[in-house]
């Protein structure tokens, strides 16, 4: 099992992290949102060894993770980390790069192993190919197969397809999540893609200010997203007065567009149409309601100007 416990992390005066404490079991996924400098990387860089942590502890299976003060190599064998600026060697062959970390003792056993972890990323034809002649997306890839070649028992992940199509993304994802999930590995991953997040992630945890604005299991923390910053990583987000809904909780209260439906009956709110967007399964319809944008989906586009009444449903 994974320990952290932050109590303060800066670099030098400027505090970055503050307070996050979360255990990890082994073979879980956890995803780190947050929006950008709030402290990602730096929380990935620390578990990692890569930073020194003077106020907190962080172990594995009770032994501690420390940085470089005390590990002149960062990092330990069963830890590894595919950061943004991935780690590939340019001027070798992609397979060559992926047995970097190989025994080297059986060159049979080692071919294998590294055609397995080429199938995870989608890689196995250009296994031949120089790493240099790659795309951003495809080096990207070289650098999981990589850090995933000596099975670690955790792997950190930051941004892990930032630069990889959607089209690809969706297989990959599958791929490299199941092969975790079958290998018992666990994995942190820090992203900004939401929908990677529920669909794979066990856990999520979003930092806001450098520290800890909820933690929990996926579904759970998706059923809790009523402040604003929360929910803007999962889509637009509507602030609605607390007064249109009758409820006496804030001053505003905040819904995804799946949340906002037309009310059927008189029991609603008015809004008046502004635009409709086409989102290709339905319209993203923007509309005012005094001064207040919402958004709501749709199964066509509605007119500008056009009344609506609506109502909201927290697990619509
Ligand atoms: N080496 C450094 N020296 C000083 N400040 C740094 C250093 N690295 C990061 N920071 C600062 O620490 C804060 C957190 O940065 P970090 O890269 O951890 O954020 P992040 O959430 O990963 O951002 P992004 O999503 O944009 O990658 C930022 O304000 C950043 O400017």
């Amino acid at each position: 099992m994974l320990n952290v416990d932050i109590i303060s992390f800066g670099y030098g005066e400027a505090e970055v992290l503050s307070k996050i404490k979360f255990d990890l079991h082994q073979g879980d996924h956890l995803a780190v949102l947050g929006e950008s400098g709030c402290g990602k990387t730096s929380l990935l860089h620390l578990i990692y060894g890569l930073l020194d942590l003077p106020q907190g502890k962080i172990s594995w299976n009770g032994q501690a993770l420390l940085g470089p003060r005390f590990n002149l190599v960062p990092g330990e064998d069963f830890i590894k980390l595919v950061a943004q600026e991935f780690n590939v060697m340019p001027h070798i062959t992609v397979a060559e790069n992926v047995a970097t970390y190989l025994p080297r003792l059986d060159a049979d056993q080692d071919m294998e192993r590294v055609l397995e972890l080429l199938e995870v990323v989608d890689l196995a034809d250009q296994r031949d190919q120089m790493v240099r002649d790659l795309s951003g997306g495809q080096k990207q890839r070289v650098a999981i197969a990589k850090a995933l070649a000596k099975q670690p028992e955790i792997l950190l992940l930051d941004e892990p397809f930032s630069h990889i199509d959607t089209f690809r993304k969706n297989k990959l994802r599958r791929q490299l999540y199941g092969y975790l999930k079958q290998r018992k590995i666990s994995c942190i991953t820090a992203t900004h893609e939401s929908e990677e997040a529920l669909a794979f992630a066990d856990e999520l945890l979003i930092i806001k200010d450098g520290t800890v604005d909820i933690h929990g299991a996926t579904q759970t923390v998706y059923k809790q997203l009523d402040n604003h910053y929360r929910a803007s990583f999962f889509g637009e987000v509507s602030s609605i007065p607390a007064s249109y809904l009758n409820k006496s909780e804030g001053d505003f209260l905040f819904y995804l567009p799946h949340q906002i439906k037309i009310a059927q009956d008189e029991n609603g709110f008015h809004a008046i149409v502004v635009n409709s967007y086409f989102k290709g399964s339905h319209f993203l319809i923007e509309a005012k309601a005094d001064g207040n944008l919402l958004y709501f989906q749709h199964s066509h586009a509605m007119e500008v100007g056009s009344h609506v009444l609506l109502k909201v449903e927290r697990n619509g």
